[in-house]
This record gives structure tokens, sequence and C-alpha cells, in this order.
């Protein structure tokens, strides 16, 4: 099958380098000296689901029509990835594995004639270097079910090659997948892995106030969370009441998954790579929703405002300068 990820990054190039590796024709896009280093080299990826190297056809746009797509970058870049690839998107498949709840809508606009499904990756990818892409921590892709057959085409590519649940509630899922995502806040202002904030008690504190506050937001809003790699609506109900000391079991829970590799999350290698992050997709959607409802997410707007500061300024910030900024003693 022909198969295309615009923005083959740490997610798309698993993705493409998994697929290519399934036999399949697998054409990519990327930019700069990452493009480069996949034309010159191929895609090298190496980690949790072995070591393969992809020599996939390799362009900064779309050269052919695919049979179908995964959609890769990040939240901010997804709009002028889907225009660039014009008509060639018509008809075809479209899925879109990002974090962030504005994805299909985003793709929908850009090209109101794709098949767009929805995706959520649950693994764990790291961009090495130009062309070097790692897992670092297994996981499913959740994809969105939709009604013309598309994700039943996704899931039979995709789930060849990696484990794949297609839920029938994928704008619950997003929101679920919003709660794992305060994961990604703390690394990137600390350029700490997500494993070591996790084991910082004060850093710790911080990560699951932001978890329950994304969840009495949501719930607020009328959110319904469907199920995802072990949570679900009456887990997560459930997590929002609770003191600290049960909830912290959460992200406790999240790093044991993580397993011994650091993984840095996305926000934090964007930072890395000098590049804007998709923080006001993650933490600034639930500030968003907060708003809408007439309510406050103080922790979310503190996290967007640091993880703001940190990209502009170029500097990390030590724990005890994230507890003066947030208020907190740092000793829980
Ligand atoms: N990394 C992870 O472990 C996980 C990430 N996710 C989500 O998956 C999505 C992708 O993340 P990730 O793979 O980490 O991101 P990356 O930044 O590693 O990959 C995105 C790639 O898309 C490229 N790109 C952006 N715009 C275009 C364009 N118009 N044409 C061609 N290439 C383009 C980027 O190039 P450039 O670098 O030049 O901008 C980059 O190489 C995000 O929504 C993220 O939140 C979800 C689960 C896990
Ligand atoms: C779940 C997590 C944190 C995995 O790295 C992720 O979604 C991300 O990095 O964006």
């Amino acid at each position: 099958m022909k198969v295309a990820v615009i923005g083959a990054g740490a997610v798309g190039g698993t993705i493409a380098a998994l697929l290519h590796r399934a036999g399949h024709e697998v054409e990519v896009t990327a930019r700069g000296e990452h493009l480069a280093a996949i034309a010159d080299r191929g895609i090298r990826l190496s980690g949790a689901w072995g070591e393969h190297v992809a020599h996939v056809t390799a362009s900064e746009r779309l050269q052919g029509a695919p049979d179908i797509v995964f959609v890769t970058t990040k939240a901010h870049d997804a709009a002028a990835a889907v225009s660039d690839a014009g008509d060639l998107l018509d008809g075809i498949p479209v899925v879109i594995v990002q974090n962030g709840l504005g994805g299909m809508s985003v793709a929908s606009t850009a090209n109101p004639r794709a098949r767009v499904v929805g995706a959520l990756a649950l693994f764990a990818a790291s961009y090495l270097s130009p062309g070097d892409v790692a897992v670092t921590a297994t996981g499913s892709v959740y994809l969105g079910a939709d009604a013309g057959g598309a994700a039943i085409l996704a899931e039979s590519v995709l789930g060849n090659v990696l484990p794949v649940v297609v839920t029938p509630d994928f704008a619950g899922a997003l929101w679920t997948k919003l709660v794992v995502n305060q994961i990604n806040a703390l690394p990137a202002i600390t350029g700490m892995s997500a494993q070591a904030v996790i084991a910082d008690p004060g850093l710790r504190r911080i990560m699951t106030d932001g978890m329950q506050e994304t969840v009495r937001v949501a719930l607020a809003t009328g959110v319904r969370f469907a199920p995802l790699q072990g949570l679900s609506h009456p887990i997560l109900i459930t997590f929002g009441r609770v003191p600290f000391a049960v909830a912290q079991l959460l992200p406790l829970l999240f790093a044991r998954r993580m397993g011994a590799v650091p993984n840095p999350g996305s926000t934090l290698q964007s930072i890395r790579r000098g590049q804007r992050t998709e923080v006001d997709y993650l933490n600034g959607a639930v500030v968003e929703a907060a708003r809408a409802a007439g309510r406050a997410a103080p922790v979310n707007s503190a996290l967007v405002a640091l993880v703001h500061e940190v990209e502009a300024r170029g500097r990390f910030l030590a724990p005890a300068e994230v507890f003066a900024r947030t208020g907190r003693s740092g000793r829980r």
C-alpha cells in the first residue's frame, strides 16, 4: 500500500519506519536538516520496537497521492501541512495523530474533501538527531471510529505494526489524553525527563494538581472521559476528588509505565530544538475550557506561562524556582 506521513518527526518517523519495515511503500514529508538526513540515509528507528533503517521517499511536500496518510506535525503546524498537500488528499483517509483537542477540525477545515480520522499516540518517541528517532516507551494508538470506513483502513494498516484500539468516543478520548498530557509541561520548564519530574515530590505535586484541575474543569464543562490506557470516566471522577496522597498514584503509575528510558515528552523536545511548543493546545486548552465555563484554572495557567517563559528565554528553571513561581514550598 502507498502510505504517506506528513511531518515525520518523532511520532511520524516511528510510524513511517514501522510501516516501511512491514513492506509498505512509504513517502514522508519533513523539513530542514531532518529532511536532508532522511533523504540521504533514511529514517533510523531504534528503541522499544526494534531497529530499522527506512529508505523512504522524502521531500518538503507530498509528491504523489497515497492510499492513506498520517499527519504527525505538532498542532500549530497541522493546518499548513495539510493545506500544502493540496488536492492530493482529496477523498483519502487522513489520520491526524496529534495531542490537543482540535486536530480533526483543523485537518477537516484545511481539506474538507479528506476523510479525516483522529488518532492519539500512547507510545513515547524521541527525536534524537536529524534522521534518528527512538521509541522510549511502547503503547497503543487510539483511533476514532468514523462512519465512512476510513478508520477501518487505518486500523488494518497501523494495527499490523503496533497495538491499535478503535474508540467510538474520540472526543472523550481527547480529554482523557489531555489529562495524561499534564506530563508534558514540567519537563519543558525544568529540562528534566518526565520520570525525573515525577520522582521529585514537589514537582509531582504540581503535576498531580494540574491533572486534578484538568479533570474538574472537564467535568464542569460536561465532558465525559472515554476509556484510554486503563483510565475511564468513573476512575477520573474519583481521581478528581481524592486527596493528593492518593491522587499522586496516577503520575507514579505513568512513570512506571514509561520505564527506565528517560522520556522528555514532546514539549521538552520542542524546547531543546529551539522551537515553538504545543503548550497552548495542551494546558492552554484546559485554561480556555475553564474560561468558557466561567472558572479559573490556576495551575494550568501557571504552567502555560512558565513554558512560554522558557521558550522565550531559552533557560530552564530549577525546581526551587518553579516552587517559588507557583507559590509552593516544594516539600509537597
Ligand atoms: N513524541 C511523543 O512521544 C508523542 C507525541 N505526541 C503528539 O504527536 C504529535 C507529533 O509530535 P512529535 O512527533 O513529538 O513532533 P515532532 O516535532 O518530532 O515532529 C513533527 C515533525 O513535523 C515537521 N513539520 C511540521 N510542519 C511541517 C510541514 N508543513 N511540512 C513538513 N514537515 C513539517 C516538523 O519539522 P520541524 O522540526 O522543522 O518543525 C517535525 O519534523 C504532537 O501533537 C505530539 O503532541 C503524542 C504522543 C507521544
Ligand atoms: C504521553 C506523552 C507524554 C508521551 O511522551 C505524550 O503524549 C507526549 O510526549 O506528547
